[in-house]
């Protein structure tokens, strides 16, 4: 099959997420020469309509080429925009393309994803908590709903507990983070994973305190404890501290995971299918990963088309330690978008077995959501931001 168009779709709608960003989703559609469809997600965290635009020069490289030419089509694009490959706007253009082209290459085949990636190595998917902490302040809010997740059947919750601090955190940042998090796990008891997410904004000499504070309440792993590119901060940190360290939703290439892998920065790598190459290059990831003998929690965070094929890839790597899901915070229209085909039960994600990414979309429910991008800047709040715990 020969791609014919390659098209950006931007969805929002007023029932918002657990963030600004978490509101709106940027999806990519792919038309072949024989009418079949395909769809792919990119990041909407960031300048939604420059994400828009780099869709668009994706497509410059790509239309007229053939669907099932993965690698080959990977390498067109990089042949076109290696001078500008550190984009993030240009590699998660290509990441939601690439995903488009393995949910066609799916349906020409009448084969789910995990089929194409070589079978399922587990039936379900387990996979723990993130966006339901919204509006939660006091560590009574945080405790009660860490008791709600339970109840559900979660049996592994991340959250941020540090407010509004950024780069440095001073006492009353420390006490407070400590509070909400020694509330949860009193909540949750000792069998519940909890990750405690920094969203990659703190220096290394704040980050080592906050890993002294909260080691003792024994996390999973503590997710980007320092800015994503401060490499001598991730090695202080590292020498500093004997917790588990979770990076990598901010990778955006094979080679750039493969240089924190090399550099023992992490226990867990985190890779986004939507910005680190796309399924051709998440796989490789995962391989690169398991030979470092590190264990992979996909970031999964931004639409039910990124998490149907983060469930895909997760059901298929032996190096898989949990996959994150927003699924039951997403607002309801991203579940309705596919059909609410990756329900969440008892903690575990089902595994489609539909051919390509393992969801249809609801295509009138997609015409009823699109938006102008140029109207999604997100402007008021720092991208990390869970709703309401931005004080
Ligand atoms: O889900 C995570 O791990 C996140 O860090 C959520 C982020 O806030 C989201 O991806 C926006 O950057
Ligand atoms: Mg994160």
């Amino acid at each position: 099959m020969k791609i014919r168009e390659i098209s950006p779709i931007v969805l929002t709608s007023k029932e918002g997420g657990s963030a600004t960003w978490a509101s709106t989703m940027i999806l990519v559609r792919v038309v072949t020469s024989d009418g079949t469809t395909g769809y792919g997600e990119a990041v909407p965290t960031l300048r939604v309509s420059q994400v828009f635009r780099a869709v668009e020069q994706v497509a410059k490289s790509l239309v007229g080429k053939d669907v099932e030419r993965l690698e080959r089509n990977y390498h067109d694009w990089y042949l076109q925009d290696f001078y500008l490959s550190r984009s993030f706007e240009s590699a998660t253009a290509i990441s939601a393309v690439d995903i488009a082209l393995w949910d066609l290459v799916g349906k020409e085949l009448g084969a789910p994803l995990h089929l194409l990636l070589g079978g399922k190595f587990r039936d379900s998917v387990p996979v723990y908590a993130n966006g339901w902490y919204r509006d939660c302040i006091t560590p009574e809010q945080f405790a009660e709903r860490a008791k709600e997740l339970v109840r559900k059947g979660y049996k592994g919750l991340k959250f941020d507990p540090f407010g509004r601090y950024f780069d440095w955190i001073d006492e009353k940042g420390l006490r407070e983070a400590e509070e909400r998090v020694k509330a949860v796990r009193e909540a949750v008891g000792d069998e519940v994973e909890i990750m405690i997410e920094h969203h990659g904004r703190f220096n290394a000499n704040s980050s080592v305190e906050i890993a002294r504070r909260l080691g003792k309440y024994n996390p999973l792993f503590m997710e980007e404890p320092v800015h994503h590119e401060d490499v001598e901060g991730y090695r202080k940190y590292r020498r500093s501290t004997n917790v588990r360290i979770a990076l990598g939703e901010r990778l955006i290439s094979l080679k750039e995971a493969l240089f924190y892998l090399r550099e023992g920065l992490m226990d867990v790598i985190q890779p986004d299918v939507t910005n680190v190459g796309g399924v051709t290059v998440a796989r490789k990831v995962c391989a690169l990963a398991e030979a470092f003998g590190v264990e992979v929690a996909f970031h999964n965070a931004f639409g039910s088309v990124q998490n149907a094929v983060s469930v895909q890839l997760a059901s298929v790597i032996p190096n898989l330690l949990l996959l994150e899901s927003f699924y039951d915070w997403f607002p309801s229209w991203k579940r309705d978008l596919i059909f609410n085909e990756t329900v969440v039960e008892d903690g575990h994600a089902k595994v489609t077995g539909r051919a390509g990414i393992g969801v249809s979309i609801n295509e009138k429910l997609l015409e009823e959501l699109e938006a102008d991008p140029k109207t999604l800047e997100v402007k008021e709040e720092p991208v990390w931001v869970v709703q309401g715990t931005w004080k």
